[in-house]
Order: C-alpha cells, then structure tokens, then sequence
C-alpha cells in the first residue's frame, strides 16, 4: 500500500491518492475526520487551526463504504485558501500588493529550499514545506487504519513530553502502555495524565509569552500484532528501517527510539533483551518488551513501542537572526502567525505514518488482492505458529 499527497498550505485542497489498497475493506468517513480531528488539536497551535476545519472527500475507490481494489482518492479542501487567493494564483501575474518572503526561518526550510530551488521568495519553498501536508497524510492513512481494524490490530500515541515538563511512567516497556483511550483524547496535549497536562499547558503559556517556541516527544504504539512481519533479509526488509524512515519524514521529528532506545547501549544484554517463553496452548512469548515489539527487523508480536523526539516550532515570535536574501544584511527573521507547540499534532501523523509501514507489511506476507484471501492467509499462518508452539 503506497501513496502520494500533493498540495500547497493555502493552495485550494489537499490531495492523496493510495495505491495498493486490496478490495472489501470497509471505510468510514466518520473514522477518517475523527483522525483530522486530532491532528489538529492541540495546546499551542496557532490561528490556522481555527479556520481550518478538515474534512476529508473520497473521489475514487470506495463503493458502499468498502474498497474496490482501485486507487482511493482523497481530497481535503483548504479553507484558508479563500484569503490567498491572489497570493496562490496558478495563472497570470503577481499582485503589485504581493511581499516576498525574504528572511528565512532558522530552524524551517525557507533558506535551504532557496539554495536548491533558486527563485527569490522563500514563500515557493514554505507552501510544501509546511507540515500542513500531514492533513492529507493523516487522510490518506484511514485506508491503512481500517485495513489493521479488520486484521484486529490498533495504533495509538500519546505526549510525554513537552520542553522539560515530562509524564511520569512506571517501566512502560515493561508491559504495553495500557492507558486508557480516554485519558488520552481528553487531554489537550494527548498526555494520559490530567496533572501534567495542566504542568505542560502552564509550560506552553510561558513559552508564548516570551515569543518561544516548544517541542517534546510522544510514543506510537501498535497492538494486535501478528510476530514476523517486516524481514531480517536485506537492510530494506527490516521494518525498523521502513517505521524509522517514515517516522523520520514528519517534519520536526528528530530522534526516533525503538524499545528502549538509545538507553540499551548503556545497559548489559542481559538488562536489554527479553527472555523467551512459551505458554502451552497459547504459544511463544516474552518476560519483558525492552525491544519495543521488534527483533531482527520483525515484530515479536508484542506491542510496538517507539518514541519520537520532536524539536520546537522555528517560527519565533521574538525571532532569531538571519540574511535578508534581497540587502543581504543582517535582520530579524520573518514571524508570521504559528503554532507555538504542536507535539500532539505530529504524534497523530506518527500513527498515521506507524499505520502505513504496518498495512504494506501485513499485504507482503499475507497477499494483496481481497480481504477474503487476506484473512484465510493469516488464518494459515496462525495455524502454522500454533503447530510449532504445541
Ligand atoms: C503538525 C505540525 C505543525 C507545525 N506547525 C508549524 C508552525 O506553525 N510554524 C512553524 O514554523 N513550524 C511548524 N512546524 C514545523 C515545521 O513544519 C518544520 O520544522 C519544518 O518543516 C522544517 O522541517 P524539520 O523540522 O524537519 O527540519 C509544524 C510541524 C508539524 C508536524
Ligand atoms: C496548517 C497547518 O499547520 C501549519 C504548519 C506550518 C509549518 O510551517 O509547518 C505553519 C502554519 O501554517 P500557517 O502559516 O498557515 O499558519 C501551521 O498552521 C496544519 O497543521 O493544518
């Protein structure tokens, strides 16, 4: 299952087009617009949340609900579009009333598009920069999620962390992080706990009223998962690689940690892996999850536990310097209206990216073509896992 968005931030729509999506799985719209939902809330984000409202629109590929095994067309319509109209116009000239974007943002694409695109306004590079693309990312993962739905595996994120102010956890390798759904959602920072909610909030006041910015990790998690999926054949096969690469594509995203993460390589083996067990009649397990659900670039079958770094939002109100690319002197850098903090945001597109790595690894070990065929695969292979645990 692949796919493809296009679309600028304030251009009139947002498209995905995924490919690879076998026939019979039911989709919800419903599902999809809860999922853009999330993606925008968030304490910290700025003034485009409040006029975008996303809703997705499928165009191609799903019939009554189900998919039909052709590539599903995904709209989501930009309302901020309306205020760029003569901004953003595909045809005839600049406005005379139009500002060029001359002072890239430390810490954004502006300058280093520049360098490789050429042009004189940092604006052409911004419009795809801008992780406004995620609302079609994010829509176009529906398709994955309803795909695990009906294979009966769940992804799921929260924040525990935004600056310095951090969720405090017991061991969450040690068994699945089994918060509840709830908490999570209820949370204006997608933080399980409602008083470090409150401490993160306070911590996001500060940060905007000294014209800052925050950034902070969050977890992605998967359960439901079948052992063996990805491969330990070549570098490309490993699904840490795949999970890794595509967490690594969100913008701001700066470290990602598998299990225990950077952690394991200061702790003996013995301390790091997790001892096999077997339960008759129930099969192979593990005494612990320190490998966060993956060995030798398969999952364990154990929920997939990773943690993503993200850095603070560049755009600063009380900006740094930077170039001004027409006097070349020395000036402050632009600051137009932002999110001061958007952790949560970036941990739903996280799932949504988790979502993807995690479809195409079902479809390459268990067919492609129907859910029917899909399901009798993964009938067999239980099977098969149950014959060599007896
Ligand atoms: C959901 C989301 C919202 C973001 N909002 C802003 C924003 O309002 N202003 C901003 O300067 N950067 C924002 N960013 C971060 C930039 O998109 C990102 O830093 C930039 O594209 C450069 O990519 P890099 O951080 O990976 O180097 C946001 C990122 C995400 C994931
Ligand atoms: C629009 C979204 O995020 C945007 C991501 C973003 C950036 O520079 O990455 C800059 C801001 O856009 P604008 O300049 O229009 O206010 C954010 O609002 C969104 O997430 O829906």
């Amino acid at each position: 299952m692949r796919f493809i968005t296009a679309g600028e931030s304030h251009g009139p729509a947002l498209t995905a087009i995924v490919e690879g999506v076998p026939a019979g799985v039911s989709v919800s719209e419903r599902h999809i617009n809860a999922d853009l939902r999330r993606r925008q809330m968030g304490y910290g984000r700025g003034a485009r949340q409040c006029i975008e409202s996303d809703e997705v629109s499928i165009t191609s590929g799903v019939r009554f609900g189900v998919t039909l095994g052709s590539p599903v067309t995904l709209v989501v319509r930009n309302r901020d579009a309306q205020n760029w109209a003569d901004r953003m116009a595909p045809f005839g000239k600049p406005p005379a009333s139009l500002k060029r974007e001359t002072r890239p943002r430390p810490g954004h694409a502006d300058l280093v598009g520049v360098l490789k695109v050429g042009g004189e306004d940092c604006r052409d590079v911004i419009e795809r920069a801008s992780a406004r693309s995620t609302a079609a990312l994010v829509a176009a993962a529906g398709i994955a999620r309803e795909f695990l739905a009906a294979v009966g595996v769940n992804v799921f994120s929260y924040v525990t962390s935004i600056g310095s102010v951090s969720l405090d956890e017991d061991e969450p390798l040690l068994s699945a992080p089994d918060y509840k759904p709830l908490d999570i959602e209820v949370s204006d920072l997608r933080c399980p706990s409602l008083e470090t909610t409150e401490a993160m909030k306070a911590r996001i006041d500060e940060a905007r009223a000294a014209g800052e910015s925050l950034g902070g990790a969050f977890r992605v998690v998967a359960t439901g998962l079948l052992p063996g999926l990805g491969g330990y054949a070549t570098p490309s096969d490993r699904l840490s690689a795949r999970i890794g690469g595509a967490l690594f594509g969100i913008p701001s995203v700066k470290g990602v940690e598998f299990g225990l993460g950077f952690a394991a390589a200061g702790l003996p083996g013995s301390q790091v892996h997790d001892a096999i067990t077997l339960e008759r009649g129930r099969g192979f397990g593990r005494a612990t999850n320190r490998a966060g659900g993956l060995e030798g670039g398969m999952t364990t079958g154990l929920p997939l536990v990773v943690t993503c770094a993200v850095k603070p939002i560049p755009t600063l109100m009380s900006p740094l310097d930077t170039i001004d690319l027409d006097t070349l002197e020395s000036v402050e850098a632009s600051c137009e209206r932002s999110d001061v903090c958007a952790v949560p945001s970036a941990a739903v597109v996280a799932e949504a990216q988790m979502a993807f790595c995690l479809a195409e690894a079902y479809l390459s070990k268990f067919g492609r073509d129907d859910m029917a065929s899909i399901r009798g695969a993964i009938a067999a292979y239980r099977r098969r896992l149950g014959t060599m645990s007896k």
